[in-house]
């Protein structure tokens, strides 16, 4: 996951291979809280693991469910019975409404038949987003709920015994959020133990396919809840949750749709290939297939796959309800940018009061790419945009936002553009943890970038400079890949050695270099099967590394291997001729010096702290020596390139030149006032 401020994306140009989904937050969550209020264990696979089943998850275990991992990450729930473990437990569930509505039911329940206290609480926006449908359900039957904010908000309290009376039946209102009845329907069945219990629902029921995943949840777990159109549920006398014993939690639909939609933006070649949700998903959000075919997208599907390809280009603007995928739905109103005609989002009122005004935030993002868009009380129409701007899309702490906006980044592809591509920032991307924590990883495993747009920072300069410490601090802030190109040379050197090669024979160590037989693993570089993590930072491996560098030959051999770690989001290279010869179009180059006796010391320094004794003396020596040959051979010599920017650190620490560093970053590229 990408835990940094800001993430950005280069301009994309295609899409393929193949995607494994994480699991399903809505049917994780729901399966979680039945194995948990079951008797007996049931072991639950393909668990979502994100921020909003944490939350579950801690809940779970502090209401006294037992939870185990097996090696094979299976997750054994072992359930309470439906018999109150504690008698009292404060409960903290972030910004989940899937873990705050049926937690609310269920102890609301458990404390009105068994006495007790519960705290429910949130983070801020939790507490914005409105539960009084459910509490006035609860408490119309007997249930205690304490609003201890604002009422009709959590956070709350909810504490018993109390008498409770389902002589009448439930009533709900279902058009604001279906996540009241599906709280309701997965708590009734604790206390239908002597009668039925009847629900009704009030006004028109929103988001039917998640009422139908709690149903099918429900009946797996022992709860056959009769059904009479969408008004009626009754919870049979005698329900009883039974564990299933196993349960396997099916790719998130609503994850996928960012993935539908990249297939039928950029999946020109080859269809892009989803696989966790197909034609027998439980899940309401798989009809999102169905509005991209209305768009344009090709698509085809098996029990538990999608494939998906561009059709029509540019995208058919579309006018949709879209009141049976209000989550996916929102994917829509990016991939309408691309569309020949505008599009209308319709019935999309509950998107208002989710982990944010979801219209409002994508009307005010869309608009900053420059599209132009009008909203309505429950209404978005986004109008096919052609002259794109570089934008910082805010995200909210909405997880569905940040994932949307990726897809801005293919506007290199609009027909009949007025603009260059433009790349797209994200701001604060972790919010992706929510439900798909390596949402970003796994967009950059199947979207293609022109290499010639994907960033490289590059840093160069002398040894012990600090070249390698500054290119890892840069990377982390940035979110890049690194590219420590001295390690492939000290490689090279060690591998040909060890094979018995004559150093000074250029083609013979090309030839080995041509072979590296490298691996990375567990911060542990191999060699074949040799570790030589340790041997690679030997100051003897430098010298090494140095004096083989020195055959143009073995340059050339390695060249195309470092050209390979241009990869998405971007890349900083360190070594002495990233800006001069590997990539010579970098839009930035710093060339890291520091005087002759820092960097002797800071060398003496690190190697003390390792416990390997060295002198500063000789070190001073050995480095000297080293830079000279360096600087004095024929092929790609240390040198700063012509556009490089000279930085001296001798007297900055590392904070200090990586804040530099960053600053011309900054300066180079297109976001210098949206940060
Ligand atoms: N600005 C700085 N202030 C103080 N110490 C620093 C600074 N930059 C780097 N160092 C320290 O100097 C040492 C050498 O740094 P580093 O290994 O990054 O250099 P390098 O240029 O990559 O070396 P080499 O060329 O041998 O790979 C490390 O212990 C690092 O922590
Ligand atoms: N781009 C590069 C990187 C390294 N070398 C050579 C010269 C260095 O002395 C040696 C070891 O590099 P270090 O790990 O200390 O950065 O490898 C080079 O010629 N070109």
């Amino acid at each position: 996951m990408y835990k940094i401020p800001f993430l950005d994306l280069p301009p994309l140009r295609s899409a393929a291979g193949t995607v494994r989904l994480p699991g399903s937050k809505s049917i994780s969550n729901r399966v979680l809280l039945l194995a948990g209020l079951s008797e007996g264990t049931t072991e639950v696979h393909d668990l979502l693991d994100s921020d909003d089943t944490a939350v579950m998850l801690d809940s779970l275990k502090a209401l006294g469910c037992r939870l185990e991992t097996s090696d094979h990450g299976v997750l054994q729930v072992t359930g309470i019975g439906g018999q109150l473990k504690v008698d009292a437990a404060q409960l903290f569930l972030g910004n989940a409404g899937t873990a705050m509505r049926p937690l609310t039911a269920a102890l609301a329940l458990l404390a009105a038949t068994q006495g007790g206290s519960f705290e429910l609480s949130g983070v801020a926006r939790m507490h914005e987003r409105p539960i009084g449908d459910l509490v006035d359900a609860l408490r119309a039957r007997g249930c205690q709920i304490e609003c201890l904010g604002q009422e009709g908000y959590p956070p709350l309290r909810l504490s018993g015994p109390s008498a409770l009376d389902f002589s009448a039946p439930v009533q709900v209102r279902g058009d604001v959020s279906s996540q009241f009845l599906t709280a309701l329907l997965l708590a009734l069945p604790l206390v239908a133990q002597q009668q039925p219990i009847v629900i009704e629902v009030l006004g028109e029921l929103i988001s039917k396919p998640y009422i139908h995943i709690t149903l099918e949840l429900l009946k797996r777990f022992g709860i056959a809840v009769e059904r009479e159109g969408w008004q009626r549920f009754t919870i049979p006398a005698g329900s009883r949750y039974r564990s299933p014993g196993a349960v396997h939690v099916e790719g998130d639909a609503s994850s996928a749709s960012y993935f539908v939609a990249l297939g039928a933006l950029a999946a020109t070649e080859a269809p892009l290939r989803i696989e966790g949700v197909g034609s027998a998903s439980l899940q309401g959000d798989v009809r999102f297939v169905e509005a991209a075919q209305a768009m344009g997208a090709r698509v085809e599907a098996g029990p538990n796959w999608l494939e998906v390809r561009r059709g029509s280009w540019p995208l058919r603007g579309i006018e949709l309800d879209c009141n049976h995928i209000p989550d996916a739905a929102m994917t829509l109103a990016v991939m309408a940018l691309y569309a020949d005609s505008p599009t209308t989002l319709r019935n999309i009122a509950s998107w208002r009061v989710k982990e944010t005004d979801r219209i409002a935030a994508m009307a005010t993002e869309l608009r900053k790419l420059g599209a132009t868009v009008e909203e309505g009380p429950d209404w978005l129409r986004v109008q096919p945009l052609q002259s794109w701007q570089a934008a910082a899309i805010h995200t909210y702490d909405d997880h569905r936002v940040a994932m949307c906006f990726s897809l801005a980044a293919f506007n290199g592809l609009v027909v009949g553009k007025t603009t260059p591509s433009v790349p797209v920032r994200i701001l604060e991307p972790h919010c992706v943890a929510k439900t798909f924590p390596d949402y970003f990883e796994t967009l950059f495993s199947v979207a293609k970038a022109r290499s010639k747009d994907i960033p490289v920072i590059c840093i160069d300069g002398p040894t012990a400079s600090g070249k390698g410490t500054l290119a890892d601090e840069v990377a982390q802030a940035l979110g890049y890949v690194v590219l420590d190109s001295g390690m492939l040379y000290r490689a090279s050197g060690l591998a040909a050695q060890r094979a018995g090669a004559d150093l000074d024979d250029g083609q013979a160590v090309a030839a080995i270099a041509a072979r590296l037989d490298l691996h990375f693993s567990r911060g542990r570089v191999l060699l074949g099967d040799d570790d030589i993590t340790d041997a690679l930072r030997l100051e003897t491996t430098g010298l090494l590394a140095s004096k083989v560098a020195a055959h143009s030959e073995v340059r050339h051999a390695l060249h195309q291997l470092q050209l390979d770690y241009r990869r998405l989001p971007g890349l900083v290279a360190d070594g002495r001729d990233m800006g001069t010869a590997i990539f010579p179009d970098a839009p930035l180059k710093v060339f890291l010096t520091a005087s002759a006796a820092t960097r002797a010391e800071r060398r003496y320094k690190q190697l003390i702290s390792k416990g390997i004794s060295a002198s500063i003396a000789g070190l001073r020596q050995d480095l000297e020596a080293r830079d000279l040959q360096d600087k004095s051979r024929k092929a790609s010599p240390l040198a700063p390139a012509a556009d490089a920017r000279e930085l001296d650190n001798s007297a900055l620490s590392i904070e200090e030149s990586k804040d530099l560093v960053l600053d011309w970053w900054a300066q180079a590229g297109s976001f210098a006032d949206q940060r």
